[in-house]
């Protein structure tokens, strides 16, 4: 049966520094999931609108309402900062494009993997290595490597042991900031298919910042196309690459098709 509510429900959220503004009235739902792509060029406002709904900086209008698992659709930035820091601990995930800002670089794969489960209160050793080495293979690292630190990681690997961190908790929804920018390409195809795998077999919602009109259709049931802090076209991923309406989305679109 179809989910009654949104997992995700923004409205009208802003967003200015100093004069400038970054972010005007960008509304959305979010099912569950649902995988959502915001597209746009550089300075678009596409990091500032994910970081707002991440409600890792506050936007300065609007609302974001989260359904959560204990009290239905809650106001996210009504809730306390102990129980935001919960949320972003256990349902939800955050994938940064540099995967240093979202491991600890210096201790073990294994101790990245297992910590987001400590902070959810299991304290049992055994068990939490047997989690993290599945994890490891999950995303296609040698458990092998469980006892190594990040630091000695290709740039791929950081990037798969992130999502491993952030996925053991099996959240409900995962922000992700240009997650294969700045990887060669065919570690970024690679990175794209266990992406993509994930999402579907755990029926995860992702909102994908992506400046990549390729990542978008490969991950994306839906996309947003941003332009000087707007949202300018909204609709499903095929039918918005296909037949883009707005000038900006035709602009975008074929200058990708361009040799
Ligand atoms: N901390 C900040 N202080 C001042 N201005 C900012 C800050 N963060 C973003 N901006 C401005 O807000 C606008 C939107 O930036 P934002 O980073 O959201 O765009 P973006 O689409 O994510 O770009 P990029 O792809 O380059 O990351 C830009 O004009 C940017 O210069």
């Amino acid at each position: 049966m179809a989910s009654p509510q949104p997992l995700l429900r923004v409205r009208g959220i802003g967003k200015r520094y100093g004069d400038r503004v970054a972010l005007q009235d960008a509304s959305f739902d979010l099912w569950p999931g649902e995988v959502l792509a915001i597209v746009g060029e550089s300075g678009s406002g596409k990091s500032t609108l994910l970081n707002a709904v991440a409600a890792r900086d506050k936007p300065d209008a609007g609302s974001v309402q989260f359904q959560t698992r204990s009290a239905g659709l809650r106001e996210v930035f009504a809730m306390s900062e102990a129980e935001q820091r919960l949320l972003a601990r256990t349902d939800w995930g955050f994938v940064h494009q540099n995967a240093a800002e979202g491991l600890r670089m210096d201790v073990s794969a294994g101790a990245n993997v297992g910590e987001r489960l400590m902070g959810l209160g299991e304290r049992h050793y055994g068990r939490l290595r047997a989690t993290a080495s599945e994890w490891l293979a999950r995303v296609e690292i040698d458990p092998a490597r469980i006892d190594d630190a990040p630091r000695t990681f290709s740039g791929g690997m950081r990037q798969r042991l992130q999502i491993a961190r952030n996925l053991v908790t099996r959240p409900r929804l995962v922000f992700m900031d240009e997650p294969t920018s700045g990887l060669d390409v065919s570690v970024q195809a690679r990175l794209l298919d266990l992406l993509r795998q994930l999402t579907r077999q755990m029926q995860l919602a992702a909102i994908v910042v992506t400046h990549d009109l390729a990542v978008a259709r490969l991950l994306a049931h839906r996309m947003m196309v941003m332009q000087r802090g707007r949202v300018v076209e909204a609709g499903l991923t095929d039918q918005l690459l296909d037949d883009p309406q707005h000038p900006y989305t035709q602009l975008l679109v074929s200058s990708v098709l361009q040799p």
